[in-house]
């Protein structure tokens, strides 16, 4: 790793993650060239087009992406290792990691095959970074087996770089990340990664150098203190709900305690999406094989706390309805984890959506971004173009993901369709006075009944 000339990056994986980070390293001035084993996403990414919906992905592609008029032309993809191995000084892995099935545990079979398959081509000094979420150890692992499959040798070095951006954000946080956590074992990794982020660390960015173990660490444990933040206040609003309190009120009165903090404070049907959930879930695993599970016990009850509020959600329903699904029509607003993203990876909104339905209920979904993933996953479910026409002839509508475009529904419009004006707010950002002033029938997750 000697080379001055300008470094030249390559980014294996393509999805949420990589298709991001690949086209923001071509923002900050980089060549670089993305990798997917997905034909079909290396086409539309080669067209500028972006596989998932990101705010703010397309544009940034299109001014990069080689092809398209005006574009630097720094961006490239290709299904090719032997191309990518060629080209990279720096390659940033970051393909998924998803629950295995059956099991608590991380399946590494994607990041593992990367590595194979990157590594035996590796005949130049290179620096392969990790930033796929992975359980702590497998740095190490990996190191080892990058030594004993590259021809370059102890040349090719691993170093761990996780990653903190958030769907519909993923733009911005990757050009302006809070921080950067790399784990290294050499000056040299080090500095390699100073060149690669150094505008943002020049506006500002915390550059925090570590081990292995610990740059995995941060990861999991971030998502984990999220995750406990998250059940903390659904906790509460069950609490509340014995109680007959308002967790709404309750959160930002805790939360003007800077100790403790507004954000993550929105209590709802839960968390969901390709990353918290199984996250949590891989570090039980993980903490398992290390001896230290019970350290991590109370994740046992964040994740219950969690999974607690969609059934909870599914029995307000059920008792909006009057007792049973059977037969009833029931309108969904929302299919995505989020929303300003088309992810609906485990999604709450999309669970709640599914299990109504195996009792019986005629559920029509609605979502602005959601649409085609949500079909794919739950094909079964019905699926209606527009809020309003998902709702026509409703015994009951659920607001499930809290799109802007849900802030702004006339609840006069929407109850001249329903069958009964009866609403259930599953992730409080609904005024219930302007809801109740139209004679809607509106219950919340941990709010006062009237
Ligand atoms: N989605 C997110 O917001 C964030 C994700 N992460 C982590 O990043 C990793 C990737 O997550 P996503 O981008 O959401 O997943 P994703 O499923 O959207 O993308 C993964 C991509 O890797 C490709 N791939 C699989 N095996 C491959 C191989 N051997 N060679 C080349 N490409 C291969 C897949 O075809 C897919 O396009 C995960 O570990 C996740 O936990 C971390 C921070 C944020
Ligand atoms: O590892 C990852 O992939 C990422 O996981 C999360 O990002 P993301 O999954 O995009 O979404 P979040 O904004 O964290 O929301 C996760 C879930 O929690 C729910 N949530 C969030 C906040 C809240 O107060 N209440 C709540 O129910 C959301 O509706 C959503 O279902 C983390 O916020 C990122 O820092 C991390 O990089």
């Amino acid at each position: 790793m000697t080379s001055r000339a300008p470094l030249k990056i390559t980014v294996i994986g393509t999805g949420y993650l990589g298709a991001t980070h690949a086209a923001a390293m071509a923002e900050l001035g980089f060549e670089v060239l993305g990798l997917d084993v997905s034909p079909e996403k290396i086409a539309m990414l080669e067209r500028g087009e972006t596989p998932m919906y990101e705010p703010g992905l397309e544009e940034l592609l299109r001014r990069h992406v080689a092809g398209h008029p005006g574009a630097s032309e720094r961006l490239r993809f290709t299904t090719s290792y032997e191309e990518v191995a060629e080209f990279g000084d720096v390659h940033f892995i970051c393909v998924n990691t998803p629950q295995k099935h059956g099991e608590y545990a991380c399946d590494m079979s994607y990041v593992d095959s990367a590595v194979e398959s990157l590594a035996p081509l590796l005949r130049r000094p290179a620096l392969v970074v990790g930033k796929s979420t992975v359980p702590v150890g497998s740095a190490v692992r990996l190191a080892a087996r990058l030594t004993e499959l590259a021809p370059a040798g102890e040349d090719a070095e691993l170093a761990w770089n996780p990653e903190f951006l958030r769907e519909g954000f993923a733009v911005e946080d990757t050009l302006h990340p809070d921080r950067i956590v790399v784990g290294v074992r050499s000056e040299q990794a080090e500095q390699r990664l100073r060149e690669v982020y150094a505008s943002p660390i020049a506006e500002g960015s915390p550059f925090v150098v570590t081990d292995f173990p610990t740059a995995e660490l941060v990861k999991t444990s971030a998502n984990s203190f999220l995750a406990t933040k998250i059940s903390f206040i659904n906790a509460m609003a069950e609490v509340c709900e014995a109680a007959d309190g308002d967790v709404v009120k309750l959160a930002e009165a805790i939360g003007h305690d800077d100790r403790i903090g507004k954000k993550f404070l929105r209590a709802g049907i839960g968390f969901g999406g390709g990353c918290l959930p199984k996250d949590i879930r891989a570090f039980m695993a993980r903490a398992g094989e290390l001896g230290a599970s019970e350290a991590l016990t109370f994740l046992r009850e964040v994740d219950s706390i969690n999974m607690r509020r969609r059934a909870q959600m599914v029995e307000l329903a059920r008792q909006a309805v009057g007792g049973t699904l059977l037969g009833t029509r029931i309108a969904v607003l929302g299919a995505t984890f989020k929303p300003d993203s088309d992810d609906v990876r485990d999604s709450p909104a999309l669970n709640v959506a599914g299990q109504l339905h195996l009792q019986g209920a005629q559920v029509t979904v609605y979502d602005p971004k959601g649409m085609e993933n949500a079909r794919a996953l739950f094909p079964t479910l019905r699926y209606a173009p527009s809020a309003l026409e998902a709702a026509r002839g409703a015994d009951v509508v659920l607001h499930l993901t809290e799109w802007r475009e849900f802030q702004q529904l006339d609840p006069a419009a929407l109850g001249e369709v329903v069958a009964t004006r009866r609403l259930l707010d599953g992730r409080n950002t609904l005024d219930p006075a302007v809801w109740r002033k139209e004679n809607w029938k509106f219950r919340a997750l941990g709010r006062p009944t009237a």
